[in-house]
């Protein structure tokens, strides 16, 4: 299967903190990916580097085989990455339907637009919302206008950083058949806590642990691997 996305050596250090360490990641088109680990792991910082937020202190990121390790974040953009981090970037005072169209033009123009703010909206379940307020929006439909945005730019890959964090069971059910029904068509990587959402949805999962990765594998791998029990029992994780 053709690597959609990959890192050699990674490492971000902050001022002798290592915070990602020589991570060498590979991800493969069409594949549901979550990235796992105790809270301080490393992942948000991980993600920050592969969209282009951050620039690493050493090591490579490879989108299609390419070296985009230099290339600023709209431009990767441009080629294919979306991604929703944990603090919001909703603009409250625009409506729901202008904060996707936003989104949607940093990649597609013109007659393009509004197709695409509707295709995503009702895949998330908002396009009856389009005209409300965003920030009258609960806080788990904001979430889900969130995840709206990045579909709406046709990602190659979409990256999710901690996407069910404070929504209701309900909204989490939604969310997971939302992921089901992306899968195979768009790869997707997800920065995770709730397990029943990891183990549900990934093909495979990456376990970082002290901005190393730790192991990789099947869910089931993951579930019966003793060095990542044992990364959770005695780290500070708390909501797995
Ligand atoms: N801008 C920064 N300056 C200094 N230290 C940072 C910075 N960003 C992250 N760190 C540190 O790097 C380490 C990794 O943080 P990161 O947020 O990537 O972990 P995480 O796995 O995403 O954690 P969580 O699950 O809590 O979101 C932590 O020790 C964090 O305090």
């Amino acid at each position: 299967m053709t690597t959609l996305l990959a890192t050699r050596g990674l490492s971000k250090h902050f001022a002798g903190l290592r915070a990602v360490e020589g991570v060498d990641f590979d991800l493969p088109q069409g594949e549901v990916r979550a990235l796992i680990g105790p809270n301080g792991a490393g992942k948000t910082t991980l993600v920050s580097m592969i969209c282009g937020r951050i620039a690493p202190s050493e090591g490579q990121v490879f989108f299609e085989g390419r070296d985009i390790t230099a290339l600023p974040a709209h431009k990767r953009i441009m080629l294919g990455m979306a991604y929703t981090f944990q603090i919001t970037s909703v603009f409250a005072g625009l409506s729901v339907g202008e904060n996707v169209a936003l989104a949607a033009r940093r990649r597609l123009k013109g007659a393009k637009v509004t197709p695409a703010v509707d295709d995503a909206l009702a895949r998330v379940g908002l396009l009856d919302r389009k005209t409300q307020e965003a920030g009258d929006l609960s806080y788990g439909h904001q979430r889900l206008l969130e995840i709206a945005m990045g579909l709406a730019q046709s990602p190659r890959l979409l990256i999710l950083d901690e996407p069910t964090q404070g929504l209701a069971e309900g909204e989490i059910a939604e969310f997971k058949a939302l992921i089901r029904e992306l899968a195979g068509k768009t790869t997707i990587l997800l920065i995770e806590h709730n397990m029943s959402v990891v183990m549900e949805l990934a093909d495979r999962i990456t376990v970082l642990n002290f901005g190393e990765v730790l192991a990789e594998g099947t869910p089931a791998e993951i579930h019966a691997n003793g060095a990542v029990q044992t990364a959770y029992l005695g780290g500070t994780h708390a909501s797995a």
